[in-house]
This record gives C-alpha cells, sequence and structure tokens, in this order.
C-alpha cells in the first residue's frame, strides 16, 4: 500500500513547498484581486463555487456571536475550553519574550517588543471547515495583543463563525483560496489590508502567502499536511495506521510516512491501512494522499532518526522504546510527537500547542505559529555622555571611509 522507498532515495522523493505552476496559477489570482479589489474577489470566490452570486463577502461580528448563541451549549463548551487551551499555552509563550536594556558606550540600547496592529488569520474551509484553525490563529493573534484580527474562511459553516466569536475576531471574510490572501495582503473595499497573513491551507493558498510575504508577514508556508511516523517494533500497527490516516484525510496532496526498523511493523501498517480505509468516509482523499507517501525500513533507530532530521516534517510522531531519548536527537520537525500516546490529533485539536507548522521541508527553517509571529522586536539606542562614546565615533569614521562613504563619516565627525 505505502510505495516502498530506500534509505538513500528519501531525498529524491522530497517535493517542493509548491510547486511552480501553482505558484503561476495563484499569481494570476493574486494581481487580479490586487487590481481589481471586490470585484476580483467576488468573482473568483463565485467561480470556485465557494459563494453563491450576490452573497456577502464579509460576516460581521455580530453574525458570528449569534452563530455561536445558535450552538448547542456541548459545542459552545467545545470551543470555549479548546479556545483556552490554545490561550494559555500562547499566554506562557508570550511571558518568555520580552524588552531588554543594556548599556553600550556613551549611553544604552534595546528592544522592545511590540504587536502587529492588523493579522489576516485564514483558516481552510475547502474540503472540511476547520474551525480549530480558527481558534488556533485568532486566539494566538490577540494574546500577542494585535488590535485588528479578520479571519478568512471559504464557505464559513455554523461552527467556525462561531469559533471566530470566541477568538475574538472582528469580522470573517466569507472566501478561501488564493484571492483570499491577496484581499488580506492588499485590502480591498470591503477587507482591510493586514500586517500579517498566517494560517495553513491547500496549495494555492500557500503559494499566494509565497507571493505575498515580503509585503506582509506571514507564519510560513503551512501547506498540505504532512506526518512522518518514526516507529520500532513497540508500535502498534493499529495505531500507526490510524495517524497515518488521520493526516492522509486532510488532502489529496497530503503526504505520510513510515520509518521503521521492523518490517513486520510495516507489513502489518500496510494491511492495516487497506482495512481501515475499507470503512474511512474519507477514504477518497486519503488513498489519493497515500500515493504521495511511502515508507522506509531502516537497519537501526539512529538511521532513522537521520533520516527523519532530512524529512523535515510538519508532524513528527516517536512510537519506539525510550521515545525520549530519541526525540533529542530529531531535530528538523513542525511539531514533535514524543511516545504512543501522543497522537498528534490531539495536537490538531489544542493540547496546547499551536497546529499551524511548516510543511516542505521548510521546518528546517521555521518553526510553526506562535504569539512571536504577530510581535516586532523593535531596537532603539540613546547617547547621552558624548565624551564616553568617542571610541565608537572613531570607529564609525573609520569604518565608513574603508566603506567610500564619505556622508557617514563627516555625520560621525560631527558627534566628536
Ligand atoms: N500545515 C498546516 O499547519 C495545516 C493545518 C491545517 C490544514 N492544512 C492543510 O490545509 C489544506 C486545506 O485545504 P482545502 O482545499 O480543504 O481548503 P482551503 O481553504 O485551503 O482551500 C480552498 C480554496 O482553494 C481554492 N481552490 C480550489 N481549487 C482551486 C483551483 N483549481 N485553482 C485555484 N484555487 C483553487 C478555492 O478558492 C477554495 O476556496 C489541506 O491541504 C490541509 O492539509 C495544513
Ligand atoms: N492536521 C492539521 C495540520 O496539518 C490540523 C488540523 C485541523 N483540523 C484537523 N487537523
Ligand atoms: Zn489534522
Amino acid at each position: 500500500m505505502l510505495k516502498v522507498v530506500s534509505y538513500n532515495d528519501v531525498s529524491r522523493v522530497r517535493r517542493d513547498p509548491v510547486d511552480a505552476q501553482t505558484l503561476t496559477h495563484a499569481a494570476k489570482i493574486v494581481e487580479a484581486v490586487r487590481d481589481e479589489g471586490d470585484a476580483a474577489l467576488s468573482r473568483f470566490a463565485t467561480n470556485f463555487g465557494d459563494l453563491e452570486a450576490g452573497a456577502p463577502l464579509v460576516i460581521s461580528k455580530e453574525e458570528c456571536e449569534s452563530a455561536f448563541a445558535q450552538l448547542s451549549v456541548e459545542d459552545q463548551g467545545l470551543l470555549t475550553r479548546t479556545a483556552e487551551r490554545i490561550r494559555v499555552f500562547a499566554n506562557a509563550q508570550r511571558r518568555t519574550i520580552s524588552a531588554m536594556t543594556m548599556e553600550i558606550p556613551g549611553g544604552e540600547a534595546g528592544h522592545d517588543v511590540s504587536p502587529m496592529e492588523v493579522a489576516g488569520c485564514y483558516a481552510p474551509g475547502g474540503r472540511f471547515p476547520l474551525p480549530s484553525s480558527v481558534l488556533m490563529t485568532a486566539v494566538t493573534a490577540r494574546v500577542a495583543g494585535v488590535q485588528t484580527v479578520w479571519v478568512a474562511s471559504p464557505k464559513p459553516t455554523q461552527i467556525t463563525k462561531a469559533a471566530a466569536f470566541v477568538a475574538g475576531a472582528d469580522a470573517l471574510l466569507a472566501v478561501g483560496g488564493a484571492q483570499a490572501i491577496a484581499a488580506l495582503a492588499y485590502g480591498t473595499e470591503s477587507v482591510p489590508a493586514c500586517d500579517a497573513i498566517v494560517g495553513p491551507g491547500n496549495r494555492w493558498v500557500t503559494a499566494a502567502k509565497q507571493l505575498v510575504a515580503g509585503r506582509v508577514a506571514i507564519d510560513m508556508l503551512a501547506g498540505p499536511s504532512e506526518l512522518l511516523v518514526l516507529a520500532d517494533d513497540s508500535a502498534d500497527a493499529v495505531t500507526v495506521a490510524a495517524d497515518l490516516l488521520a493526516q492522509a484525510e486532510h488532502d489529496p496532496d497530503a503526504s505520510v510516512v513510515l520509518v521503521s526498523t521492523s518490517s513486520e511493523l510495516i507489513d502489518a501498517t500496510n494491511t492495516e491501512l487497506a482495512a481501515q480505509l475499507e470503512t474511512l468516509p474519507t477514504h477518497e482523499t486519503a488513498r489519493e494522499a497515500l500515493k504521495n507517501s511511502y515508507s522506509v525500513h531502516v537497519r537501526s533507530i539512529a538511521h532513522g532518526i537521520e533520516l527523519a532530521n532530512r524529512v523535515a516534517p510538519e508532524h513528527l510522531e516517536v512510537m519506539t522504546r525510550d521515545a525520549g531519548k530519541v526525540a533529542r536527537q530529531l531535530r528538523h520537525y513542525g511539531g514533535l510527537f514524543i511516545g504512543h500516546h501522543s497522537a498528534e490529533v490531539l495536537g490538531d485539536y489544542g493540547a496546547g500547542p499551536n497546529h499551524v507548522l511548516p510543511t516542505g521541508g521548510t521546518a528546517r527553517s521555521t518553526g510553526g505559529l506562535s504569539v512571536a509571529t504577530f510581535l516586532r522586536m523593535r531596537t532603539w539606542m540613546r547617547i547621552d555622555n558624548p565624551e564616553a562614546a568617542q571610541g565608537l565615533v572613531e570607529d564609525a569614521i573609520t569604518l565608513a571611509r574603508h566603506e567610500g562613504l564619505e556622508a557617514h563619516a563627516r555625520s560621525a565627525e560631527r558627534r566628536k
């Protein structure tokens, strides 16, 4: 069922975070929304079947509140509890990021930490509504102190709208895809231009985020879901298969990998995948995703660790004996799930850490969404004892002349 890839060939099956064709397609959509605003936004949303012709683009905070009010008490509690777990984790993260002041020659310098003003929080809604992603993104933005928080999600269901209310969002853009990202980046008649755009999405959403990055801050490329399970013969094939399918069902573009020292476990997992797919309502998507997926039989856990570090997956589950020791040797992943009980799906639904995580090997250079995504470290300096700063002034003059920048040298000389 999972194709077999050899240890040496793993680098060859690595995919780019976004393919060139999708980037070209997304660029056309982004440019049209940038140039035409709401007209293009509505046109793409209707053409992709996300919005009925004439339906409003924006859902107000009051409508989101009323969606929440109409939920059952149980579902209200579910959203509130999940939001609270995400909030508590994000608040703990916020406390680790602080301002700093230190002495410099003749004065002081430091940094302060301040939130961005406007955030656009994308939550997928193409195949499945993901209220959990609304909470992950918008709650975190609010904890960071962002003033204006917009959620964008196509075909928002009642629970998606209610999640936007619970997260404290100001409004919900009922549009998805590259067109939503473009609207949040450039602003339209109905949508404010954002300073940061965050959140997961499919290949078109991810391509559009890559295209607008630089103009606005983005969290990272959080594309189609990935899971790598690193297992030895202590793992249970039924559980491994269930975990692999949980990520495979997200998108035909999703990808799952099983790396194991046990060929028996790989065989048993393949048998289980086939059996579990038989009763899985999302089996069509999952079967497609399994075509992008593979297993690798490794000689030792050390080889498995090396391989996982090469893949740098979005999610990495460690299902081995002494999982804590194995985990300490893993270097590249979006989220790490240590031991047989630490199911990846518990992270999806708000154990604490954020579920918006880097894909396509980008975990080598970035972590997942956090309060830090919405914060800026702004530096400052003040010289109030010019005599004590003369060494710095002389160095600036000399270095400026090495660089051929005479105006810099003269500016520094004014401080002698
Ligand atoms: N990495 C993460 O942190 C993370 C977290 C949650 C979900 N995800 C991923 O988010 C994705 C959700 O995907 P989805 O499709 O269900 O919802 P989505 O909201 O990301 O995308 C739906 C939008 O895609 C656009 N679209 C669809 N077909 C198109 C086409 N042919 N050309 C241009 N645009 C098109 C439409 O505008 C539609 O609104 C999945 O890949 C899932 O694995 C990732
Ligand atoms: N597994 C996804 C991240 O790849 C997050 C998610 C949301 N809902 C269910 N799962
Ligand atoms: Zn998931």
